[in-house]
C-alpha cells in the first residue's frame, strides 16, 4: 500500500536512462557514453530546481504516465526515449506539493541530449552519482532502478528533509 489517498494525487514521472556501448570507444567519441552511465538533468525551474534529477514532469490530463515521460524527456533534453519500462512508483508528500511519481527505466533512445530552457543534461557513471545534489531519498532507490530492479515507496518531506521514508523492493509495478 502506497498511501490511502494516492489515487487522488496529481501524477508525475521520472525517466532514468541507462546507456553503455559495448564497443571499446572511449566516452564521447561516438556521442554515447562508454559504459553504464545514466542521464541526469540539472533542473533550471520547477519542483527540485537546482538539483540533479532524472528528466520528467507532471502528467497532463488525458495522458498516461508512459506518454508523459516520453513527452517530458523530449521537451527537457530533446531526445526520444524508445523503451520506457516502469521500474517504480512512490508517493511524495511535502509542505507544498504532493504527488504520485511513476519512475521509468529506459535503455534505448534516439538523438543527442541537449540543453534547453528547462534543463542542463549530463551523463554520470551509474556507480558515481551526484547524490549530495539530488533528492535525499533518491539514494534509497535509484541504484536499484539503474540495476534493473523495482520499488514502491512513500517519502514524506518536511522543511526540505525526509521525515518519513518507506521503501519496498522487488515489487510488481503495474505498467501504464
Ligand atoms: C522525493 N521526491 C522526489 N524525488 C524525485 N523526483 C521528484 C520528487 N518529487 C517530484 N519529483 C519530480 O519532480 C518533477 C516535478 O515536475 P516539474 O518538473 O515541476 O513539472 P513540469 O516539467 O511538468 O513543469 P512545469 O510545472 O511546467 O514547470 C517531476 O519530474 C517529478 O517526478
Amino acid at each position: 500500500m502506497l498511501d490511502d489517498d494516492a489515487d487522488e494525487l496529481p501524477a508525475a514521472t521520472l525517466c532514468h536512462l541507462v546507456d553503455g556501448d559495448d564497443d571499446d570507444q572511449p566516452s564521447g567519441e561516438d556521442g554515447r557514453p562508454a559504459h553504464d552511465e545514466t542521464l541526469l538533468i540539472r533542473k533550471k525551474r520547477g519542483v527540485g530546481s537546482g538539483q540533479w534529477v532524472g528528466p520528467g514532469g507532471k502528467v497532463e490530463p488525458g495522458e498516461t504516465p508512459r506518454q508523459c515521460v516520453v513527452r517530458e524527456v523530449r521537451e527537457e533534453v530533446g531526445i526520444d526515449v524508445l523503451d520506457p519500462e516502469k521500474a517504480g512508483v512512490f508517493v511524495y508528500r511535502s509542505d507544498d506539493w504532493d504527488a504520485v511519481v511513476h519512475v521509468f527505466r529506459a535503455t534505448e533512445y534516439a538523438g543527442t541530449p541537449e540543453e534547453t530552457e528547462e534543463a542542463d543534461p549530463a551523463w554520470f557513471p551509474v556507480d558515481d552519482l551526484p547524490l549530495s545534489e539530488m533528492w535525499q531519498t533518491d539514494r534509497e532507490w535509484l541504484p536499484v532502478v539503474l540495476d534493473g530492479g523495482t520499488f514502491r515507496g512513500r517519502f514524506v518531506y518536511s522543511d526540505g528533509e525526509p521525515a518519513d521514508v518507506d521503501v519496498t523492493f522487488g515489487v510488481d509495478v503495474r505498467d501504464n
